[in-house]
């Protein structure tokens, strides 16, 4: 009888402490499943690309509790790195974000399904370049569009347990969909947003661009007193151009002034193609002098050396420059920002103006009388 009772009451015992088990796995699944819903939402969230990618490397880890999350992506031609780099993304910043110029460099089986087991180093070194602590197993999980892999999400674990080829793949599949889906998202965002800031002719900014960043800038230099300058560059004669050699041969010598202009360019300097023959430049921290020297360079530049243009044909043009500066120490006075601006450009093109009549292929500062 007593062994009959304590038989039940060991089994009582063990039932609730299976109980209390499962009460605690169901409220871990249920946490896991709420901090997922809410990285989801934080993601559909991100209005462009560095801020989803800052999402996934920076919450993804600490809610799905992994060692190294790191990102492939497709980009045949650099083109995804070389317009977001255009609009300013810093990638040094992003070390686990990786490119491959083609989807066959992802490690993918023909069937693209994730890939789940033990870390090895020389298949997942390259997908894991800054693990710590060392990874021993990982998912491989591609990200598909419509069928097409545009990557794959890189999860990665000390612990060896976490992902084995047995373990079922609905959860991470899902994961990686909606990443997918907001990556090419953003990315579409960026690429429209990159065309409507740029010349579709030369590749530089265009107008809408330089109002824009020229207002950011005078605000800027205000704050940190420094000197802006703008240069407003016209090609000499560019109409005999387009009649003698046509409108394409004109459009290639507006392809190769731009790449030469770029040439003499800092960084931090932005080019932009006002429309016509008109390119100008904001230099940033840069004095009248700084300005005229560069601009004397670029004159320089474009009158040097003969433009080839195809079918062997070589034309030699030069170009006008003028150029104006807004002094950091006057701060640009006490007009509103947009005044300013358009001051700037106003005196650079009255300096263009003396330029040309004054014979053209040179640089004349516009004079404060
Ligand atoms: N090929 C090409 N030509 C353009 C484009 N936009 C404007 N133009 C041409 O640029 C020429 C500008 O000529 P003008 O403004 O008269 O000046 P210019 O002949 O350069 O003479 P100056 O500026 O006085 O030295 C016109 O023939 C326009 O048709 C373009 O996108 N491509």
């Amino acid at each position: 009888m007593t062994d009959s009772v304590d038989d039940l009451a060991a089994e009582n015992r063990a039932l609730r402490e299976r109980m209390a088990w499962m009460l605690e796995q169901a409220e871990r699944n249920h946490d896991i499943m709420m901090r997922h819903q809410a990285f989801d939402l934080e993601i559909v969230g991100a209005g462009s690309f560095p801020e989803l990618i800052g999402s996934i490397f920076s919450t993804l880890p600490v809610i799905s509790e992994l060692d190294s999350v790191t990102l492939s992506l497709v980009d045949e031609g650099d083109d995804i790195r070389t317009v977001m780099e255009r609009l300013g993304v810093d990638f040094a910043a992003y070390p686990d974000l990786l490119f491959v110029a083609g989807t066959s460099q992802l490690g993918l089986d023909s069937e693209p399904k994730p890939l789940l087991g033990a870390y090895d180093a020389q298949r997942d070194g390259l997908r894991f370049p800054r693990a710590e602590p060392p990874l021993q197993s990982v998912a491989i999980v591609p990200l598909l569009r419509n069928r097409r892999v545009i990557g794959t999400l890189n999860l990665g674990s000390a612990d060896p347990t976490r992902f084995t080829p047995s373990l079922g793949t609905d959860f991470v599949e899902h994961m990686a969909s909606i990443i997918a889906i907001c990556l090419e998202n953003v990315i579409s965002n960026e690429m429209l947003k990159y065309i409507g800031l740029t010349d579709s002719l030369t590749g530089v900014y265009n107008r809408r661009y330089l109002d824009r960043r020229l207002l950011e800038e005078i605000a800027r230099a205000r704050r940190q007193s420094y000197d802006l300058s703008f240069m407003y560059i016209d090609i000499d004669h560019f109409k005999r151009i387009n009649d003698t050699l046509g409108h394409q041969g004109g459009d290639q010598v507006l392809r190769e002034v731009a790449s030469r202009i770029k040439g003499e360019l800092r960084l931090s300097d932005a080019l932009a193609r006002f429309g016509g023959e008109e390119f100008v430049v904001l230099l940033i921290d840069a004095d009248l002098d700084s300005a005229a020297f560069v601009a004397e360079r670029i004159r320089a530049g474009i009158a040097t050396a003969m433009i080839d243009l195809e079918g062997g044909v070589k034309v030699s043009i030069t170009g006008s420059i003028g150029v104006a500066c807004l002094s950091g120490a006057e701060g640009g006075g006490d007009v509103a920002a947009d005044v300013a601006a358009r001051e700037l450009i106003s005196h650079a093109d009255e300096a263009l103006y003396q330029a040309k009549a004054g014979g053209r292929n040179r640089v004349i500062r516009y004079a404060t009388h």
